[in-house]
């Protein structure tokens, strides 16, 4: 037993600690440690012993019956002055006075200015990047972005970052399994430092804080003597407990997503589950490995195992995060994994506070990176000693070397000024304004499938600079839809390629929703079904009074799925014009489409790519940075109704029938 938890020492027991995780839950439901605690590694005997009434934390009473000298060790005393070391009934006023800061509201208010720091933060791992060929990832943003996030929570200086991401990685060494007595001694020089730190940050006038700071408004406004007289010890497990949990998140979550490129497409691709998916990473990574308690009373483990009062148990979350009999295939990241609750978090009375903070910095934080990076591993991760946390470090990364690029298939980009007239897509460009005309006037612009590829093309070497991109079209009509002839031909001869098809439909709308440039649709004639889905998935629509907005495909026989034009639809004109517009068919003008918020203006037909183009050259005045994290925040607004892209696969059968049908039929459009 002695040489298997040692292993979990060694640098491939750091690197993969599920191994030995393995091993232990194979040995039963809870296994003795040659210290004579015991250790769960089942998710059933985690979830008891972490929210079980017969259960509590270590804390001030129990380290006095059993560690007397444990209050000569400072990290100790402010562990057991917070919440984070307290049983009832003196965790409840702790945990409360400590949610202030941390609230959902707190954090949705503060969100601009988070989301702001993690583009500078990546802005800075960029440059170094640039300058280097390969940069540090762990040292650059996981170990430095949630101390700066942490310092605006708290209302800290910013230029203590250095200084307290090194006291609080030295203090944490006390929540590890037996810190070594060299981490003890470490820990015990942060305390003291911190005493006087915290010291002269309260000073009065406290000169150190910034005005508006959370942290003097907290002291102001607290009024409980109770919780006052912890407050330096409160502050400073509060940032321990959020800085190395979320550093590992950061670090050993990108490691993840770059170690599985199939992953990372998969996150990149669907932006809308970006929550879930952080979920999977947060169960994946696990940044807290164990925790421990100990038996109020005498009692029994899951398994009927027998455990006298004060006895130690350590539960381990990271194992019972890969239990396979909670979670299918336990060991493989799988972004799109159907929601379980994992334990990453805590569960019970001392759920994280902080876990809508790492949430918001972790779903900012991935996306970001996969759309301005494509990185490798540049050598191996470094993971600290410690057991109790991930303790991810070192993530040397470069950039992945490009394959020779290949020229877009339809898409005809004209640099400067001048389009060609080759494809089914022109692109013009006019200084930070790309202008996308559509070109397909006889087939009245269908999005066929070399339609959807030259679109497609466009997106993928979008070049960094362009602030907005207007689409507009030539010919009669804006865009009447797919090709529905060529779908159904498809459903009935190849239905590989039918299904493909329709995937680069929605995988075309789902880029140009997600484009990082602002998207302004000129919208004339006919606007109808993935026509109507280009349109809404567009930030800014024009319409002309020609305009006509049209969902026909019940009126053809063909069923609706869940799709990103119905998404975008339900977001943009709510589920009660979706519904009028899908069950009817009927076409709504220009005007009724402005009244339900389909366009956002009306202009004389003649002039709707003039302002289309009016509109992208105001935005491209504008600061890109600010309308880039402008853009992100909205997209990351919910809209009302049910996720309508799942279910997907039930949809496809009935509208493949539905269009072999039409075949049958004859029934041309
Ligand atoms: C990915 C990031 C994070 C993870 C995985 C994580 C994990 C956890 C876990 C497992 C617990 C329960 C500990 C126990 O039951 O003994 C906990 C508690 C706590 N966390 Fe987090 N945490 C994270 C981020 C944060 C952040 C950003 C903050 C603060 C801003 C924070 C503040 C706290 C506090 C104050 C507690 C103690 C709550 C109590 O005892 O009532 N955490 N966290």
């Amino acid at each position: 037993m002695t040489t298997l938890i040692r292993h979990l020492s060694t640098p491939e027991g750091r690197a993969d600690p599920h191994a030995v995780y393995d091993e232990l839950r194979a040995m039963g439901p809870a296994v003795r440690m040659p210290w004579g605690a015991w250790m769960v590694t089942s998710h059933d005997a985690n979830h008891e012993v972490l929210s079980g009434s017969g259960w509590r934390t270590v804390d001030a009473a129990w380290r006095t019956a059993r560690q007397p000298t444990w209050v000569r060790h400072p990290g100790l005393k402010f562990l057991h002055d917070s919440a984070l070391g307290t049983n009832p009934p003196g965790h409840a006023a702790l945990r409360r006075s400590l949610g202030s800061f941390v609230s959902p509201r707190s954090v949705a208010d503060l969100t601009p200015q988070i989301v702001q720091t993690v583009h500078e933060y990546l802005d800075r791992f960029d440059a170094v990047l640039r300058a280097d060929g390969e940069a540090d990832f762990g040292a650059l943003v996981g170990d430095r972005l949630p101390m700066a996030v942490l310092c605006i929570v708290l209302g800290l200086p910013r230029e203590d970052i250095p200084l307290l991401c090194e006291m609080s990685r030295m203090l944490s060494n006390v929540h590890d399994l037996a810190p070594s007595k060299a981490r003890m001694a470490q820990a015990d020089r942060a305390g003291k430092l911190w005493n006087a730190y915290w010291e002269q940050l309260v000073a009065q006038p406290r000169p150190r804080l910034p005005e508006d700071s959370p942290l003097g408004e907290w002291l102001d406004t607290e009024t409980d003597p109770a919780v006052r007289a912890v407050a330096g010890s409160q502050l400073n497990v509060m940032i321990e407990a959020g800085l190395e949990t979320t550093t590992s998140l950061l670090s050993d979550g990108v490691v993840q997503l770059l170690r599985r490129p199939d992953q990372a497409a998969w996150m990149r691709e669907h932006p809308e589950a970006v929550h879930g998916a952080v979920e999977e990473l947060v169960r994946f990574v696990s940044p807290v490995q164990l925790m421990t308690r100990y038996a109020a009373q005498d009692t029994e483990l899951p398994g009927g195992i027998p455990v006298e009062a004060g006895q130690i148990v350590h539960a381990v979350v990271a194992a019972a995060n890969h239990d396979p009999d909670a979670y299918d295939s336990p060991h493989d990241l799988n972004l799109a994994r159907p929601p379980r609750r994992n334990l990453a978090f805590g569960v019970g009375m001392h759920y994280c506070l902080g876990a809508p903070l790492a949430r918001l910095e972790a779903t900012t934080l991935f996306p970001e990176v996969l759309r301005r990076f494509d990185l490798e591993l540049a050598g191996p991760v470094g993971y600290d000693e410690t057991l109790a946390f991930r303790g991810t470090r070192s993530v040397p990364v470069r950039r992945r070397p490009r394959p020779a690029a290949t020229a877009g298939a339809g898409a005809a980009v004209a640099a400067g000024g001048s389009a060609s007239a080759a494809g089914p897509v022109v692109v013009d460009r006019e200084d930070a304004v790309l202008v996308v005309t559509l070109t397909r006037p006889d087939g009245d612009n269908r999005l066929d499938r070399a339609t959807l590829t030259a679109l497609g093309d466009v997106l993928t070497t979008l070049p960094d600079d362009v602030a907005a991109v207007v689409l507009r079209a030539e010919g009669r009509h804006f865009c009447i839809g797919g090709d529905l002839d060529e779908l159904a031909e498809l459903a009935t001869d190849d239905p590989d390629g039918y299904r493909n098809l329709v995937e680069l439909g929605d995988e075309v709308l789902r880029a140009w929703r997600t484009c990082p440039a602002v998207t302004v649709a000129a919208l004339h004639g006919n606007v109808a079904g993935t026509g109507l889905g280009l349109a809404v998935a567009s930030d800014l629509r024009v319409a002309a009074e020609d305009a006509r907005f049209r969902a026909p495909e019940t009126v053809v026989s063909i069923p609706v799925g869940p799709s990103e034009v119905l998404d975008r639809l339900v977001a943009e004109i709510g589920s009660g014009w979706t519904r009028a517009m899908l069950l009817l068919g009927d076409a709504v003008n220009a005007q009724e489409a402005l009244e339900g918020g389909l366009v956002q203006s009306v202009v004389p037909t003649e002039k709707v790519g003039a302002e289309a183009k009016r509109l992208a050259r105001r935005i491209a005045r504008r600061d890109r940075e600010a309308i880039r994290v402008t853009k992100q925040t909205m997209a990351r607004l919910p809209h009302d109704g049910p996720d309508p892209t799942e279910g997907t696969d039930a949809w496809e059968a009935p509208l493949a029938q539905a269009l072999r049908r039409r075949i049958s039929l004859g029934n041309a459009r």
